[in-house]
């Protein structure tokens, strides 16, 4: 029987990417099915993003069957000029201020530079707790493209410098972004684990 896999997450945009990242490539039979759950995490207050992914899947495995394989990931976005803040804490900016009230917040500051971080934190049948996590360098901008998911309308990767996350194609996202690189890792992972 194929092992099944729960990502606890509330958000329909990062399950959307977690399913195309963890797809079975063509050809080739999935390794495991993938189960969403959206049970309301506790996130943690902590400068320290893999103890927040860390304190995210520990609380999962609480509400969850003994012996289940869960993994969670949170993402930061990490301001250059404010030594890293938001980070963790961009979820309840975007809530308050929306994309513009975070650009807002390098007005005055030459460096617009930000870093995108995705901390997946892993816990297997046994319980044994892995973390993975990905990075992609960027600058804030002015809003552009589609408003659907976060701060994707103001974050222009370094690697794809003329357009915004949301401005470019799901595939060409996910092949430079800071999930794609955290859920490579955990991909290689569970590969290797069978
Ligand atoms: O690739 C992304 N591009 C743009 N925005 C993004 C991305 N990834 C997360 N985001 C947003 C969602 C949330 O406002 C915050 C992260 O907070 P975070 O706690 O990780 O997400 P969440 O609470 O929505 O879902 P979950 O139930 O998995 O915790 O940044
Ligand atoms: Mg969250």
């Amino acid at each position: 029987m194929v092992q099944q896999i729960v990502f606890v997450t509330g958000n329909a945009n990062k399950l959307k990417e977690v399913k195309m990242l963890l797809a079975p490539e063509v050809g080739q039979e999935a390794r495991f099915e993938l189960i969403n759950t959206d049970i309301d995490l506790d996130e943690v207050q902590s400068s320290s993003l893999e103890e927040i992914a860390r304190h995210k899947v520990a609380q999962a495995k609480t509400v969850l069957p003994e012996g289940t394989a869960v993994f969670v990931e949170d993402t930061a976005l990490c301001f250059e000029g404010y030594n890293g803040l938001p980070g963790a804490y961009v979820k309840w900016f975007l809530k308050k201020v929306g994309p513009e009230g975070l650009v807002r917040m390098l007005e005055g500051f030459e460096n617009k530079g930000a870093e995108a971080v995705t901390t997946v934190a892993y816990s297997d049948a046994e319980g044994e707790i892995h973390i993975f996590q990905g990075k992609t360098s960027g600058k804030i901008v002015s809003p552009r493209g589609s408003r659907d998911f976060g701060w994707d309308c103001i974050f222009e990767p370094v690697e794809c410098a003329n357009k915004t996350y949301a401005e470019m194609e799901k595939a060409d996202k996910n092949k430079i972004s800071q999930r794609s690189r955290a859920f490579a890792l955990l991909q290689k992972h569970l590969h290797n684990d069978q």
